[in-house]
């Protein structure tokens, strides 16, 4: 593997709030490479130093190379980065904005090109502000690439697209990557870096707590279990505290009228004989597989969703 980023011992902070505590990660040429972690993790400061916008307080960061921290000018034309909510003038049209990024390149993309690889070609002429979400994402992703750069950062990249919306957005990542851009994926979505990052890292309090392809993550987790349970009409509100407060479960978690149970490999059997010891016989018991959610919940301690407290 090529490397193109190096972190090494990253540390950044700001007054006494340690934002990264020491972060080190290799990428290499035409991945994507995802970044998770929970709010607050570190993940955009990590990507706000590669990218040379902050000055990081120890350990070094090269990009295809170069020391973005002491020569951002060395890095500005190779590297492409979208960060949270950017924003546009309202008026601006999608065409208009991607001339005027592209004038600060070198030697930019063609945007008529951008406009076709995003999907954008019939809303050349639109003013931002009359964009779906959707459109106005892949615009943002197309101001990215704009400059032809080896590498592109992409911060939440699907937040607040409707399910179409965000396949349609990972089939054009994927797209790009074939192009042989490398891509550093910042999200919060599981089934997202799933589905998408061939290896990643995740990040909690400022260091990495795991690393890996999606499927050896997953693979590692081999000793957890779960289910999902659907309850009879009438069972007492107590069963789910009372599976909770299992020795064998760590984690019951209401979805959609049914509930996820986790736990360690003997999970079902303690969880199915607590029940019938309460005379509740299930109207639905199904075994789940693991899932890079279970990974993230185990080495950030974070659930995604509520849980039921035991
Ligand atoms: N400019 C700043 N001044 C002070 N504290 C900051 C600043 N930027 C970030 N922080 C704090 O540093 C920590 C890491 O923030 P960062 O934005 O890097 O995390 P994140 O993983 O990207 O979070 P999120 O998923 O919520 O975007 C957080 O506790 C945040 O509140």
């Amino acid at each position: 593997m090529e490397p193109v980023i190096e972190i090494r011992n990253l540390r950044k902070t700001y007054g006494a709030k340690v934002a990264v505590a020491d972060l080190s990660l290799t990428i290499g040429r035409g991945e994507i490479f995802g970044i998770l972690g929970p709010n607050g993790a570190g993940k955009t400061t990590t990507v706000e130093c590669l990218a040379g916008l902050r000055q990081a307080d120890g350990g070094t960061v090269r990009l295809l190379g170069a020391d973005p921290q002491r020569d951002p000018s060395a890095v500005r034309e190779r590297l492409g980065i979208q960060l949270q909510e950017s924003r546009l003038p309202p008026k601006l049209r999608v065409l208009e904005a991607l001339r005027l990024y592209a004038s600060f390149y070198a030697d930019p993309a063609d945007p008529e090109e951008l406009l076709e690889l995003l999907g954008l070609q019939d809303r050349r002429d639109t003013a931002f502000a009359d964009l779906s979400g959707g459109q106005q994402q892949r615009l943002s992703i197309a101001l990215a690439l704009v400059g032809n750069p080896e590498v592109a950062i992409l911060d939440e990249l699907t937040t607040g697209l409707d399910p179409q919306a965000r396949r349609d957005t990972w089939a054009l990542i994927e797209r790009v990557r074939d192009t042989g851009v490398t891509i550093v994926l910042v999200t919060h979505f599981m089934d997202e870096a799933e589905r998408l990052c061939d290896r990643l890292v995740i990040i909690d309090d400022g260091r990495v707590v795991a690393e890996g392809s999606p499927a050896e993550l997953i693979r590692a987790q081999e000793d957890e279990r779960a289910f999902r349970l659907r309850l009879p009409d009438g069972s007492p509100d107590s069963i789910p505290a009372v599976l909770a407060a299992l020795p064998d479960v760590t984690s019951v978690t209401p979805d959609d009228g049914e509930y996820v149970v986790r736990g360690g490999h003997r999970v079902l059997p303690a969880a199915v004989l607590a029940l019938a010891e309460r005379d509740v016989v299930p109207e639905e018991i199904r075994t789940l597989s693991r899932t890079l959610e279970d990974v993230f919940v185990r080495v950030t301690g974070t659930p995604t969703h509520e849980e039921v407290s035991s």
